[in-house]
């Protein structure tokens, strides 16, 4: 079974293989996201039984706005409809939402819904689901820069004063008390970051899983946990 002592307090996932897996069963691809979003909603009672506190998904990318269009509206509208449905279900479990990347891109009725369930579950104790949607590592990275430039330049602080924690907390993930992933999980056999959480992945486990990520369940995951348990994280210290 799994050790309650060493369970990830952070764990990133990177959500792919949804049209892979559609394809696979003959179905639109649309299907594949519905059923991807479906493997991630039954997903979070277990990251709240196992004690996982803060979970950050990439939801979408910058990337695939270079999608057909009718499959972005149509992830756009799934995540206000999940959204919606499963408001009172997150609140029953104490679930935290935020919403990280730019919003300003998003449909107007999905930032609205955005703000009204981050807003809705901001004092929820029981897991922190981070859904990173129009989300760029490199982008997080080059916004917390101009905000501290600027704090220099008004004289709030000292150049000296720039540290890795300052910098980390300017990062869009300053919303959680674990802002570093302990493990990444990436579905589908790809093996790559895909501009995700960069800077906050520097020391994070890192996990692929061959299966899509709609087949990506309950077992899968305590198998990604049981990897993550065996292996003895080091931080650079003893003979790295
Ligand atoms: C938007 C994102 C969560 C979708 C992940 O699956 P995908 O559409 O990349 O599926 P494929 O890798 O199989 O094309
Ligand atoms: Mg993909």
């Amino acid at each position: 079974g799994l050790n309650r002592e060493t369970i990830p307090k952070h764990v990133a996932v990177i959500m792919d293989g949804n049209r892979r897996w559609a394809k696979n069963k003959g179905l639109e691809p649309m299907l594949g996201h519905e059923a991807g979003v479906r493997s991630l909603v039954k997903l979070l009672p277990l990251c709240r039984n196992w004690g996982i506190k803060v979970l950050t998904v990439y939801a979408f990318s910058t990337e695939n706005w270079i999608r057909p269009k009718v499959e972005v509206d149509f992830l756009m509208n799934l995540f206000e409809k999940i959204l919606k449905e499963e408001l009172d279900s997150f609140m029953r479990q104490e679930i935290r939402i935020s919403v990280i990347g730019d919003s300003k891109k998003l449909l107007r009725s999905l930032q609205k819904c955005i703000a009204k369930v981050t807003e809705t579950t901001r004092r929820n104790s029981g897991c922190h689901l981070i859904m990173a949607v129009n989300y760029s590592g490199r982008t997080d990275i080059v916004h917390a820069c101009r905000r501290i430039s600027n704090k220099v330049k008004d004289g709030l602080i000292q150049p000296e004063d720039i540290d890795e924690r300052l910098i980390t907390n300017e990062l869009e993930t300053k919303c959680t008390e674990f802002p570093y992933p302990d493990l990444l999980i990436r579905t589908s056999g790809e093996l790559r970051l895909s501009n995700f959480l960069l800077w906050q992945l520097a020391y994070t486990e890192l996990y692929f899983d061959e299966s899509f990520w709609p087949d990506f369940g309950e077992k899968e995951f305590v198998q990604a946990l049981h990897s993550f348990q065996r292996r003895q994280r080091r931080f650079g210290g003893q003979n790295d």
